[in-house]
């Protein structure tokens, strides 16, 4: 349903002439399934997912989403996805069901299915009560749940969840955790990116945790405590992190005593 393969995206930078956002990032998402990308700020999450949906092209690698290379077929991508972030902006003027309808003509939903369509979403998302509520009025939690109605009145296949939880309180995170486990339920492939340890517990099938833009592992929990021999998963991911830092390190000082050498010869 979706693969990516060597994804790589990288920036122009003053200093080191390159800065690589993300480095050679491979992963595949089937129909049902959650795939969390886990990683902390600045780890190459929203870069990913953000080339996935066709708002950036990757400087190599490809990938495709529901059969469509993404550098070759953007419009059908676009169509074959819903992306949900922390921050979509909901009109102050429009009700929740004007947002959503919009929605779905902006993406050429035909009149007569549009209106059975936007019942069926407003019904799964328990959204009749905010129908006529405007974006001005809303509350956090009511604008996260008209975001994702709109993201998936075209019902597409592929569903990307950015950091969605950020700035709800416990009750909408959760609330927002469940819709998910339905829309997979209902034999959505989504991506699920976050840096809350718990969240990924809780919902996802199988997660590649991410930082500095490189794939530091890949797999189920169940998986991942077999392969590292660690059961608790907090432990197991600051480990990676600080392994992937003292590598680091040792690189940096290999090319630093290199140069070094080079200049005494
Ligand atoms: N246009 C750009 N030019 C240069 N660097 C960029 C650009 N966009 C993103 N980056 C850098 O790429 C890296 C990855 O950013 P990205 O937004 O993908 O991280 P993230 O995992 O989503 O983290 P966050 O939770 O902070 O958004 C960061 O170091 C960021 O500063």
């Amino acid at each position: 349903m979706l693969e990516a393969v060597e994804l790589t995206k990288s920036y122009p930078d003053l200093v080191t002439g390159q800065f690589v956002a993300l480095d050679r990032v491979s992963f595949s998402v089937g129909a049902g399934e959650i795939f969390g990308l886990l990683g902390p700020n600045g780890a190459g999450k929203t870069t990913a997912l953000r080339i996935l949906s066709t708002v950036l092209r990757p400087t190599s690698g490809h990938a495709k989403v529901n059969g469509f290379d993404v550098n070759t077929h953007p419009y059908e991508v676009r169509h074959s996805i819903g992306f949900v972030s922390s921050n979509t902006a909901i009109y102050d003027r429009m009700t929740a069901w004007e947002m959503v309808e919009y929605f779905g003509k902006l993406y050429g939903i035909p009149a007569d299915q549009l209106d059975e369509r936007m019942h069926r979403v407003f019904e799964q998302l328990n959204m009749q009560e905010i129908r006529d509520v405007a974006g001005a009025r809303m509350s956090t939690g009511m604008k996260q749940k008209v975001s994702i109605a709109r993201a998936i009145i075209h019902d597409p296949p592929v569903l990307v969840f950015d950091e969605a939880s950020l700035g709800l309180d416990v009750l909408v995170a959760r609330a927002l955790l469940n819709i998910i486990s339905e829309l997979r339920d209902a034999g959505k492939c989504i991506i699920f990116s976050t840096h809350i340890m718990r969240e990924v517990e809780r919902l996802c099938d199988r997660v590649s945790i991410l930082y500095r833009g490189r794939t530091l592992a890949t797999g189920s929990l169940p998986e991942l405590a077999a392969t590292y021999q660690e059961q608790d998963f907090e432990e197991l991911f600051f480990r990676l992190l600080h392994e992937s830092d003292q590598e680091r390190m040792k690189n940096v000082d290999a090319a630093a005593n290199s140069s070094e050498t080079v200049g005494v010869l």
